[in-house]
């Protein structure tokens, strides 16, 4: 394991200049539809508009941590907090490995870990059940690997978002914490929180550390020539690629955390003893959990046995089996790349060593899924250079003049998968049926939604956060606005998928809408696609499916109307 001598520090600034950032309210629920009647800037400023980034390259012991220290106090150091959030991993975790290392020279010191439940925030961000029970099960797993390492991991339930950093300064005081580490979470909602927390941390001369951990490439560090956020994923591709080879120490690994002492088990026994629960309240599973809990078991060695099956059989062909919906061509990591069992870096990296140490070129296979790993870097670089895709906006702002069909029953058929399309309708099948989709899946039941239903993809992108065991806000977000034309280098709004030659294009033979749309099993590759075209009206009203609900092709004259004539 290579030791990591690279670290980013953070300052996050004041709540007026988050808000500041794109002239509007924060509304602390993503979730709530946003009249966009002003207009709003998107940022262009030369850095990040609310995150300071500094970057060190100097080895850790003479790294400045503290906040509080940067302006100029100093700050003894007692015991230390790890704040768990979309990082559940002990390996390659810097805020954790950062937190352990500051502790390493003294022994009378404690590591802490932490996780809070917050059920109003996850709410208010429309957090799965399925994703809730992923990271329950998660954390027992870490629990276990953390109490092997003599760290306890406490477990906080805040009920109301609001007093999240007011209960972790409480649990700092209670435990004679003086220094709190924490990975970065990008969105608007999350970084206001941490901002409100690291404001109290000032008040009561508590250090709190921010750490940039979730990307390869950190937002900010690669920019346009003009100095901007890059906003055309192909220039930003070819602008990671580079940055990564010449600074290929990106792809170091952080090393594994130094454990406490035993003397914590008798002056601290109480912290050792939190439970997590099998659920709460709100976020039971609807659907078959043993379906779900058996296609992604939890832990960290589960990420790392899919990630070294993928690379050693499957990702050579990624290019060529990634868009057959009925072939698993694709490595099913998302779940755990979200929730940060592992780390988007641990996957590059073992990519990158597969294929002789190339990003790009080398295996076809392997170049195209790293670029998918840069497809997410992408989307996470958007959000903080364009905040306003955190409050319900569209990327390109003039596109919330569309005019939006308001038809809850097609909704409603389309959230059941009984639209009359079966590739649709499969696709909807599978995500109600297992909190998963497969990517291709995904791009046609969203530009369907958006372009033959002419419904408004924000209630898409909620209703795929609300299901998806791997809902992640940027890459659901950044996947939306992409198949409804309204994002950064999203599709061209005269590029409408037809869902028919979709179908015979990526599941030739009709597997994947069998498994799923079981009133079809029985059709021939040929009829499976359109059986209401293909068989005679008899036949179709037997099979007990659905007739189509919309004619694709009126569908389609009416949305490249709608959309060629927006108002600007
Ligand atoms: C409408 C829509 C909504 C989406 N919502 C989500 C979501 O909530 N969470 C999520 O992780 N992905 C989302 N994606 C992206 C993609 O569909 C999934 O990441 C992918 O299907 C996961 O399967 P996999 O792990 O087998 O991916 P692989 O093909 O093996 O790719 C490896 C990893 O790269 C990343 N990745 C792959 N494709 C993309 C992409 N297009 N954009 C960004 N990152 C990508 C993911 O982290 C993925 O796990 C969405 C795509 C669309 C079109």
């Amino acid at each position: 394991m290579l030791k990591r001598t690279r670290s980013a520090s953070t300052n996050l600034v004041d709540d007026d200049m988050l808000l500041d950032s794109t002239n509007d309210h924060v509304t602390g629920d993503r979730s709530k539809k946003q009249k966009n009647k002003d207009a709003i800037t998107p940022s262009t400023s030369k850095v990040i508009p609310y995150l300071s980034v500094t970057r060190s390259t100097k080895p850790l012991p003479e790294l400045k941590l503290s906040s509080l220290e940067d302006d100029g106090k100093e700050i003894k150091v007692r015991n230390c907090l790890m704040w768990f959030r979309t990082d559940l991993r002990i390996k390659d975790n810097i805020a954790l490995y950062q937190a352990s290392s500051f502790l390493n020279t003294s022994t009378d010191n404690y590591l802490f870990a932490l996780y809070v439940i917050s059920p109003e925030e996850w709410k208010s961000h429309d957090v799965a059940p399925a994703r809730v029970d992923f990271w329950f099960r998660n954390l027992k797993e870490l629990k276990k690997r953390l109490s092997e390492l003599n760290i306890p991991l406490i477990i906080q339930t805040v009920d109301l978002a609001r007093n999240v950093p007011a209960s972790v300064i409480e649990l700092c005081e209670k435990l004679n914490v003086s220094h709190v580490f924490a990975n970065i979470e990008y969105e608007v909602d999350e970084m206001r929180r941490d901002n409100r927390l690291l404001n109290m941390a000032r008040k009561n001369s508590i250090s709190v550390q921010f750490l940039h951990s979730q990307c390869i490439v950190e937002p900010g560090m690669i920019l346009t020539k003009e100095g901007k956020t890059y906003t055309i994923y192909t220039p930003f591709k070819n602008s990671w690629i580079k940055f990564v080879e010449s600074n290929i120490s990106l792809l170091d690994l952080v090393s594994d955390p130094v454990g406490n002492s035993d003397k914590i088990l008798e002056l601290y026994p109480e912290t050792f003893e939190f439970n997590i629960p099998d659920s709460i309240p709100g976020f039971d599973l609807d659907v078959s959990s043993t379906c779900i809990q058996t296609n992604f078991p939890a832990g960290e060695p589960e990420a790392h046995r899919r990630l070294g099956q993928f690379v050693a059989n499957k990702i050579g062909r990624y290019n060529e089996a990634r868009d057959v919906l009925s072939r698993n061509g694709s490595s099913s990591l998302s779940p755990y790349i979200a929730s940060g069992i592992i780390s988007a870096r641990q996957c590059v990296l073992k990519a990158y060593l597969a294929n002789r140490k190339k990003l790009s070129r080398g295996n076809i296979g392997i170049a195209k899924w790293i670029e998918e790993i840069v497809w997410r870097e992408f989307y996470r670089h958007i959000l903080v250079g364009f905040p306003h895709v955190c409050k319900n906006q569209p990327f390109k702002l003039h596109m919330s003049n569309i005019r939006w069909n308001e038809n809850e029953e097609y909704f409603r058929r389309w959230c059941q998968g009984k639209t009359g399309y079966p590739i649709v309708d499969a696709g909807m099948r599978q995500l109600n049926g297992s909190g998963w989709m497969h990517n291709r899946a995904r791009m046609i039941v969203a530009m369907f939604l958006v372009k033959d239903l002419l419904i408004d993809w924000r209630k898409g992108e909620k209703y795929f956060m609300n299901h998806l065991i791997d809902g992640d806000f940027a890459n659901n977000n950044g996947g939306w606005q992409w198949c409804a034309s309204t994002g950064s280098d999203a599709q061209p709004y005269f590029r409408i998928f037809n869902p028919t030659s979709q179908s015979q294009k990526c599941d030739p033979n009709g597997d994947y809408i069998r498994k799923w749309v079981p009133e079809l099993k029985n059709l021939s590759s040929l009829d499976i696609h359109d059986p209401f075209k293909s068989l005679p009206r008899s036949e179709f009203k037997k099979l007990g499916y659905p007739e189509p609900i919309v004619d694709h092709a009126v569908m389609r004259v009416e949305t490249l109307n709608r959309f060629r004539h927006v108002k600007r």
